[in-house]
């Protein structure tokens, strides 16, 4: 459960909403002038929207699309212009940093001025980056604090041409009030081609056999390869890559499992794919295929420990991140034969030193993080992030803005405290998720005393999806593209608004959160009908948990929750709190609900830090205590 807990980003996001009531109450007239705009971005403003959650700080319509500082340097490449005097060229900026197709190019200069700088040392990039409006980039330019700090505030835009932000500070970028932009889609099929080639070549030693050929052996005996037709084959991640690489295996006439604890199992099952546990995946499998993203969960998930699961003889491909694989423990697994062979694309540093272990291994077949290096691929994300980067710099919504959110001033204020409370909902809910079933109709409801059209339940919505998604997936939601991505990871999210009998004063009452026909890794989570449920209020303006499965409990969302179901007996309370009390685990909240006297009970414990795992374990020991789950909010 603790590896669930939140990325880097997501603590900027929460440190950025924790610090939202200072901005949200600002109106449109407490912004940049925005006449002056050479851009689309009056329309932003005459609508008074404003940029919320992580980007509240110092984010505004107006600060991300104001007039650019014009300062036009003679690197200049594009369209034939005159040269314009300083103050008088209203054309914004791009600094194209890394190789982009053509096709991107020429979107970019119908409306700006383009930079192609290519191999620029981490020195001139920050000497440069102070005359641009907006930088693109591919995994290979590390976009840091430092860029920001160097760009003294004209920065607004950055573009990463792919789907991993990873080289991006987004801390850093929200921080200088920059917009983040990437290009998801484009390369999904590149990248799924790309593993099928490297373990149809793994397989046939092709690399090796050519190699050895360029050095004059003609080495037919050694190079005896396996079949794929008739084998099983693991997807380790059925998100965009995963399921075109098992639709692809399939046509190659392979048995193909999946493992995906957050995918549903009927997009699975309609390409012929079981979705299993990670341990039967691993176990069953001839090959493993690995798409999941880097998180905390999948860090070095493919260990001593997993190696020893898979059957002996095991090929294993990765195209997603280096960082799922612990290497070292893979070079054990190949030199004592666990595993027969790899294929790798990605490297946990890159590019990874000469005398890296895996690179030099005769079992391994290696690709410079080539995925997405198809022409086709590369024309596709060049169109995608150049018309993000443009409609940024117009002043238009970006479904794929990583790092900004917006949403009416009006809205924002009124719902900031409920913000807070639907993302938490959110990660709650998914944490509690367990099994093969997969996440697909979520029931948001909303008890209000208001009438229904009064309540704009945008911002809670992409706030509940973005608290279920992120903690799982690559994605970054924000109210931008919260629906685009729930719509691409085939959730359906449903919404009901019921009448309370509270204050009309207040926007809402309650907010439950329902994942649909889930198994439960904590059990007392499900309804009768097998739906997890949590539901929550806003107190003091702080979220609390006011409902878990069918019992009711009262604990602020702060810090950290053991959830605990036991039967009702006095001294509970006292004895979780001494074991917790004896680490120095700070408490900060404990609600008991139950069903009726000395029956069942859940008792939720809010602590301030995480407790040691021996600490969970002797709670989870108590004679009366049933099960119990700890989660990070
Ligand atoms: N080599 C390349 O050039 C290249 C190109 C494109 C994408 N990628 C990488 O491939 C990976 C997948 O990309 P995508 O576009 O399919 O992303 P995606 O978000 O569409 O899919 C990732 C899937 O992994 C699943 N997942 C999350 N945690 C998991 C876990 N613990 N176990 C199993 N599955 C888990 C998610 O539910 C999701 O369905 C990313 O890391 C991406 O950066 C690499
Ligand atoms: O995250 C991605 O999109 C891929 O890893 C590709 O990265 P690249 O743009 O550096 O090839």
């Amino acid at each position: 459960m603790a590896a669930l807990q939140n990325s880097s980003l997501h603590a900027a996001a929460t440190s950025s909403l924790n610090s939202s009531s200072s901005v949200v109450s600002k109106t449109s007239a407490d912004r940049i002038p925005c006449k002056s705009m050479p851009f689309a971005a009056s329309a932003f403003v005459s609508k008074n929207l404003a940029l919320s959650s992580r980007s509240l700080k110092n984010f505004s319509a107006c600060s991300v699309l104001q007039k650019p500082t014009v300062g036009i340097s003679s690197e200049i490449s594009g369209t034939a212009r005159e040269p314009s005097k300083r103050g008088q060229d209203t054309k914004p900026t791009v600094l194209v940093a890394e190789k982009l197709s053509e096709a991107g190019l020429e979107v970019l200069r119908t409306l700006a001025n383009v930079d192609c700088s290519y191999n620029l040392s981490p020195e001139e990039l920050c000497a440069k980056i102070s005359q641009c409006d907006a930088i693109i980039v591919r995994s290979g330019t590390k976009v840091t604090r430092q860029v920001f700090e160097s760009s003294r505030g004209r920065l607004k835009v950055v573009g990463r041409a792919g789907v991993g932000i990873d080289n991006v500070d987004l801390h850093a970028a929200t921080e200088h009030g920059c917009l983040v932009v990437n290009a998801p889609t484009a390369n999904t099929v590149a990248a799924a081609e790309h593993g099928i080639a490297l373990l149809s070549a793994m397989a046939r030693n092709v690399s090796q056999a050519s190699a050895a050929m360029k050095q004059g052996k003609w080495l037919r005996n050694k190079y005896v390869g396996v079949s794929l037709v008739g084998k099983t084959l693991a997807v380790m991640g059925f998100g965009k890559v995963g399921s075109e690489v098992a639709r692809r295996a399939k046509g190659l006439g392979m048995h193909v499992v999946a493992h995906d604890p957050y995918a549903a199992a009927d997009r699975a099952h309609a390409i012929g794919v079981d979705l299993v546990t990670f341990d039967e995946a691993i176990s069953v499998a001839d090959f493993i295929s690995l798409h999941m993203p880097l998180t905390p969960t999948t860090n070095k998930v493919f260990n001593d420990e997993s190696f020893g699961k898979m059957k002996k003889g095991v090929r294993i491909v990765n195209v997603a991140r280096g960082g799922v694989i612990d290497e070292e423990a893979l070079v054990r697994a190949l030199d004592n034969g666990v595993v027969a062979q790899a294929a790798l694309d990605v490297f946990t540093e890159e590019p990874p030193s000469k005398d890296n272990k895996l690179v030099q291994h005769e079992k391994v077949t290696v690709t410079p993080h080539l995925g997405a290096n198809t022409v086709e691929a590369q024309e596709g994300v060049a169109i995608e992030i150049a018309e993000a980067v443009a409609g940024a710099l117009k002043g238009e919504l970006s479904a794929t803005a990583v790092n900004a959110p917006m949403v009416p001033a009006r809205v924002l204020s009124e719902l900031s405290s409920y913000v807070l409370l639907a993302e938490k909902l959110g990660r709650l809910a998914v944490q509690l998720v367990a099994g093969v079933s997969g996440v697909k109709v979520v029931k948001l409801t909303y008890s209000s005393a208001r009438a229904a059209d009064d309540l704009d339940t945008r911002l809670l919505r992409a706030m509940i999806t973005k608290g279920l998604i992120e903690p799982i997936s690559d994605s970054f939601v924000n109210l931008v593209n919260a629906d685009f991505v729930a719509k691409q990871r085939g959730l359906k999210i449903t919404e009901e608004k019921v009448p309370s009998d509270g204050s009309p004063g207040q926007p809402l009452d309650s907010i439950q959160v329902q994942l649909a026909h889930v198994e439960s890794k904590f059990a007392s989570a499900l309804s009768e009908s097998g739906d997890i449920i949590v539901q929550g209020k806003v107190k003091n303006g702080i979220p609390y948990l006011t409902k878990v499965g069918a019992f009711s409990v009262d604990v602020s969302l702060e810090g950290s929750l053991i959830l605990c179901r036991q039967v009702d007996q006095p001294g509970m309370i006292g004895k979780v709190g001494s074991i917790l009390g004896s680490e120095n685990v700070n408490v900060n909240f404990m609600s008991v609900g139950r069903t009726a006297p000395r029956r069942k009970a859940v008792m939720a414990i809010g602590v301030d830090d995480e407790p040691p795992k021996e600490t969970l374990k002797r709670i989870g020991e108590i004679p009366a205590v049933e099960e119990f789950v700890f989660l990070k909010l």
